[in-house]
Order: C-alpha cells, then structure tokens, then sequence
C-alpha cells in the first residue's frame, strides 16, 4: 500500500533538486551521484507526518537495500533517521521500480555485512566514519 500525505521538500536543496529531478523523471535522471547509482526513499515525517523524499547512495543485495544514515559523518544522525525509526514503512525507488519496505536498523554482525557492501559502493562512508563518534545507523529495507 504506497504511502500518502503531503510532500514536504528537503531544505538542503542539493538533495532536494535531485530528489524532484530524480522522482519527476521516473527515476531516469538525477539518479547517480558521482557516477555511482543513487536511489530515492520515501518515509514519513515522525513529527509532521508529512512525505519526505530524500536520495541515497544505492546499496542492494538479494532484493533488499541498505540505507546508510552518514550525513557525511556529522556529529548527529541525519533528521530522516528519525523518520525510519517511527515510521518503518517506507518506499524505495530504484530506477523506475518503486516499492514499499519495512526499514529495519541493524547491528553487530548483520550491520558490518552490509556496512561492508555500503563501504564497496561507496567508499567515502569509511571516511565519514572516521569524522565522528557516533556510529553511523545502517537500515535494512525488506519488501513489504
Ligand atoms: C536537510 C534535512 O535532511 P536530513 O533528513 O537531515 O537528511 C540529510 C541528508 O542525509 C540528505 O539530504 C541526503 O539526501 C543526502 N545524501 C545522503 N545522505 C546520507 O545520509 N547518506 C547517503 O547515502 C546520501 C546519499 C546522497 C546522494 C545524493 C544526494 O543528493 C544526497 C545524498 C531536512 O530535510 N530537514 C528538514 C526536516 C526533514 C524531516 O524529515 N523532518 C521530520 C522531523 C523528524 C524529527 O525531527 O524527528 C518531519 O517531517 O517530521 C527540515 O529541516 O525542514
């Protein structure tokens, strides 16, 4: 069942730019970052219950994904964290393909497997790690 309710833009607009390029394209623009794929999650506002749609690196295995709350390694969790933690149904758009997902965060051994698939798609993760004491929150997404 997608999800419904009003879209409330990202203020970052570099993310916001390419989320609308990305979703107003059916995902056939605006959907690498660097030359490595991107895709777009949807999940809802844990306090405006509104859409949020934000792009992230691409990490998929056997039909499920990883998204990687980085931020570039800041001192705190990127807002939209909050949002999965809430709301666990989200959507995930790869390319055209657009589905729901249950997000699950993952730790220990489950979280350095796919820790490791996020680091050899993107390797600045590693980095990022480096730049902060917090440890940077992995989700897995599962179809729902
Ligand atoms: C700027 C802020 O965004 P954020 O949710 O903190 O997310 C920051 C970034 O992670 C986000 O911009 C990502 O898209 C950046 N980003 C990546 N960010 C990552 O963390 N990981 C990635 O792999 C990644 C890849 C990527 C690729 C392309 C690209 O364009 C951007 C990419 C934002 O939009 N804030 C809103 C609020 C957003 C929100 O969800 N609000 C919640 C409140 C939640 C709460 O406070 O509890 C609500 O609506 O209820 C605002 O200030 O109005």
């Amino acid at each position: 069942m997608p999800l419904t309710g009003e879209y409330a833009p990202s203020t970052s607009a570099w993310a916001r730019e390419q989320a609308e390029k990305f979703e107003s394209s059916n995902g056939a623009e605006a959907n690498e970052l660097q030359g490595k794929p991107v895709i777009l999650l949807t999940s809802v506002g844990a306090k405006s219950g509104k859409l949020r749609k934000t792009p992230l690196m691409r990490v998929e295995h056997d039909g499920e994904y990883a998204v990687v709350a980085s931020r570039g390694g800041a001192p705190t969790h990127p807002v939209w964290y909050w949002n999965l933690i809430k709301n666990p149904h989200v959507e995930l758009q790869d390319g055209a393909e657009k589905h729901d997902y249950e997000a699950r965060e993952v730790h220990g051994e489950e979280r350095a497997v796919w820790w490791d698939r996020a680091v050899e798609v993107w390797p600045a993760y590693a980095d990022y790690q480096t730049k902060t004491d917090r440890v940077i929150p992995v989700f897995v997404l599962t179809r729902r």
